[in-house]
């Protein structure tokens, strides 16, 4: 199996571009099951191997895509002959469940296989299917599979409160709603940059989507949906990454597109810990020459702190003096990295929701694995400042969300490389 080795101790320096984001092109992908007529191009389609998997979906659904270079990918749904997303493609990610609103909203039927994705926790899909029943979808839940048919034909305008902001509820139900007959107005909706994406996308599309980005979003049905052409927002968890990695190097590092306005709460945090981040004109540069300070963090939904930040800043501060206090509110299992950070020699424990980190003066190379997506670009994080060699295992993981991470760190001077063939070690 593959491993990404980093050789600690280089301070980062240089310029990295930030892809376009594995989260907003997912739903983005999902969305062109749609139209009936007529090709999207969507660009700045990072390659990764979730959006990979997501148009082998597309494809057993009969869509086409076609790369047209520099990242722009054609897709045409006019010849879906299928309403069956099959299991075996479906489990491989948490977002290939959001076909189902697309499909229920154009053909009033759909089987999908229920989701994969990062094991973070219980991640439960009873928003999505509320909101589909809502709508007048029939449910039946199988072992492996979700029928939905809406008896009418046609899924119905509904007013819909969801109990929590749901990402990928408020995407799935935005696009079962934009071919439903009448008005859906979505309350409690999430506020995420992707959500802003996918609105915009659709109304690209001929779609009446308003009021994405605020908690309220209504849905104003129309009768049929054409091809469109959509540029991808930066990846601002990618983007964050990369602004860690320079405060926790002491570096001088620009990510050229990254942008301030969907970075906030990132940006005060690294300030606050001693990190000076400056708005240029083709991104964020970040450096740091002073002391890192501890810090008193809670991951909450857009505007608060993104949770798929959390573990790339506990990276930071196993090596910040003093105590810092990390407390996860979206996910119930996703401080699975601190143990990882544990095995480097990093001081932490759990105290409920709450993650209590002493820094260290210095981390200590070792075997760890990448629970999760960002866990693993937390070991890397670790790694860049660990004494010694830190040897990454389970590096799927990370390749589900960071294009060429391995080499866009080497650009920035970072000591790290990918090899492969060598024996996994085994974690408990
Ligand atoms: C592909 C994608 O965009 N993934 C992101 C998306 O995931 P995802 O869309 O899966 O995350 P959600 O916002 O839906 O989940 C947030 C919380 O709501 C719970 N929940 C969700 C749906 C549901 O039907 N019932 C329920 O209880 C989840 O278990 C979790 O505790 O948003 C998360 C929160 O910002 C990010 O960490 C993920 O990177
Ligand atoms: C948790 C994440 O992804 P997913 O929802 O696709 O598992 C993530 O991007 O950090």
């Amino acid at each position: 199996m593959a491993l990404i080795v980093v050789q600690g101790g280089q301070r980062l320096e240089g310029t990295v571009r930030a892809y376009g984001a594995k989260n907003s092109v997912l739903p983005l992908l999902a969305a062109t099951l749609l139209p009936e007529s007529g090709t999207s191009l969507l660009r700045d389609v990072p390659p990764l191997s979730d959006v990979h998997h997501l148009r082998e979906i597309l494809h057993a659904l009969g869509c086409q895509t076609e790369e047209a270079g520099d990242g722009n990918l054609l897709l045409n749904a006019q010849h879906v002959d299928t309403t069956e997303a099959p299991a075996a493609l479906v489990s491989k990610l948490r977002a290939s469940f959001l076909v189902m609103g697309p499909l229920l909203s154009r053909f009033g039927t759909a089987r999908v296989g229920l989701p994969g994705g990062c094991s973070i926790g219980s991640r439960p899909i009873d928003l999505h299917l509320e909101g589909f029943e809502a709508m007048g979808a029939d449910i039946e839940l199988g072992e492996t599979y979700i029928d939905a048919r809406a008896p009418l034909g046609r899924l119905q305008g509904a007013e819909i409160t969801l109990r929590f902001p749901s990402v990928g509820a408020t995407q799935n139900l935005m696009m079962a709603a934009v071919l439903a007959e009448g008005v859906t107005v979505l309350d409690n909706a999430a506020k995420e940059p992707e959500i802003v994406d996918l609105a915009d996308f659709l109304n690209a599309m001929g779609a009446d989507v308003r009021g994405a980005g605020s908690e309220t979003i209504s849905i104003y049905g129309v009768d049929s949906l054409h091809g469109a052409e959509h540029s991808i927002i930066p990846d601002r968890i990618e983007s964050g990454t990369f602004l860690v990695a320079g405060a926790i190097t002491g570096g001088d590092v620009l990510v050229e597109g990254a942008q301030a306005i969907h970075l906030l709460p990132v940006i005060e945090k690294l300030r606050e810990a001693g990190a000076t981040i400056v708005e240029e004109k083709t991104g964020l540069r970040v450096t740091r020459t002073g002391r890192l300070r501890p810090l008193d963090v809670t991951t909450g939904v857009h505007p608060g702190y993104p949770t798929d930040m959390q573990a790339q800043l506990t990276a930071l501060l196993a090596v910040t003096p003093g105590t810092s206090y990390v407390t996860e509110t979206v996910f119930e299992n996703r401080f699975q990295h601190l143990d990882e950070l544990a095995r480097m020699g990093a001081n932490v424990r759990i105290d409920g929701q709450t993650a209590v980190i002493t820094g260290v003066a210095c981390l200590q190379g070792a075997d760890v694995a990448a629970t999760d997506l960002r866990a693993g670009a937390a070991m890397i994080l670790a790694g860049l400042v660990a004494e010694g060699e830190t040897r990454v295992h389970a590096i799927h993981h990370i390749e589900r969300g960071y294009v060429d991470i391995v080499e866009r760190f080497r650009q920035l001077g970072a000591n790290v490389h990918r090899t492969e063939g060598v024996r996994e070690l085994q974690f408990k």
